[in-house]
């Protein structure tokens, strides 16, 4: 997280770190008991997690409606706080605007690579960066996207956040729950 600050210890009992070899590589969430939302290039889980006053789960957004531009969102993570690759030992955090489609898609940010099952955040200053991959993009309380790398670019208003959005998954990511649930 660029230009963020430290998150207040167990306000977010639902982010996950994901780790090869004890090195931070992913974020992540609990949507469920023994499910973490991430995404696929991200480490896999060995066992369930363990509830309690710290860990806990985080709604997702079902409802197929775009978040309204100008929504002040939050993302938190373990990611890169500088441009030089600083990681930071604890739970960082940034409020960031979400930017509508239309704008993010303008020729001179990402042009129109923008799909329906994406959204954007403005990136002026306070962005996500290296590491913050797989956490979610959290508005009103619901977890409405993943943080994804695109242009891989942080920091620079001319490249806007972008997000995978979970609604447009919701009925895929019930699916595997259900029946691997064994
Ligand atoms: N802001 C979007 C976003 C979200 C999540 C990850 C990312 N970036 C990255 N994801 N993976 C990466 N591997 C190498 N370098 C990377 N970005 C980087 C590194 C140093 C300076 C700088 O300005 C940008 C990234 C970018």
């Amino acid at each position: 997280i660029l230009g963020g600050r430290e998150a207040r210890p167990h306000l977010r009992p639902h982010m996950a770190s994901l780790q090869l070899d004890g090195e931070h590589i992913c974020g992540g969430f609990l949507i469920a008991e023994q499910w973490v939302l991430t995404l696929p290039h991200c480490p896999q889980l060995e066992e369930k997690a363990e509830l309690n006053e710290h860990v806990q789960v985080l709604p997702f957004q079902r409802e197929q409606r775009d978040v309204a531009a100008g929504t002040v969102c939050e993302v938190a993570g373990w990611g890169t706080v500088t441009h030089s690759g600083r990681r930071p030992d604890r739970l960082q955090q940034v409020e960031r605007p979400v930017l509508s489609r239309d704008e993010c898609n303008h020729r001179t940010r990402h042009d129109h690579s923008i799909t329906p099952n994406m959204m954007c955040t403005d990136s002026r200053k306070r962005d996500t960066c290296k590491g913050d991959s797989g956490g979610p993009l959290v508005c009103n309380g619901v977890a409405e996207a993943v943080v994804t790398a695109g242009s891989r670019v942080c920091g620079n208003y001319k490249k806007p956040g972008i997000y995978t959005r979970i609604a447009p998954y919701a009925a895929w990511i019930d699916r595997v729950m259900g029946a691997l649930s064994g």
